[in-house]
């Protein structure tokens, strides 16, 4: 298997500080923290450090609720999701993840939407 993704992303530890950041900036993004009112951050972050090792090609398996059934009853709009990505892309930024792996992290999270934009 291809983990060169997971290696540019610094392995476990680099997804990590990534979701780290991640999760405080969207619950202060005022675009979409409405959505997350409730939501057990903590098992979100667990849950996204699982599905961004499996899709960078490290070794994990992805354990939570498929992206439809997780998603289908939140009614995220197009616009919703990008301002996700844009999270997403700000905080591997500020931890110094290379814009050219940036981009290949977003690109295997882009045909996401297709699950999770429901309006
Ligand atoms: C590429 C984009 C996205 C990915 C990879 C993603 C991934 C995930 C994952 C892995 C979970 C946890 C599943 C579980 O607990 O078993 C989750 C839950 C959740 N996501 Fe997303 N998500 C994306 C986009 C979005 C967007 C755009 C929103 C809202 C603006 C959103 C809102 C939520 C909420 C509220 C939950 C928690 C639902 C619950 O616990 O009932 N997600 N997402």
């Amino acid at each position: 298997a291809d983990d060169s993704l997971y290696n540019e992303l610094g392995g476990s530890a680099g997804i990590r500080r990534v979701v780290a950041d991640l999760v405080p900036a969207l619950q202060a993004d005022a675009r979409i923290n409405a959505t997350f009112d409730g939501v057990d951050m903590e098992r979100l972050a667990a849950k996204l450090e699982e599905q961004f090792c499996e899709v960078s090609g490290g070794p994990c398996k992805y354990s939570g609720k498929d992206m439809t059934t997780i998603h289908e009853d939140l009614k995220v709009s197009r616009a919703q999701f990008n301002a996700l990505v844009e999270d997403l892309q700000a905080a591997m930024r500020r931890n110094d993840v290379p814009s050219r792996t940036q981009n290949r992290l977003l690109a295997r999270l882009a045909p996401m939407h297709r699950e999770v934009v429901t309006k």
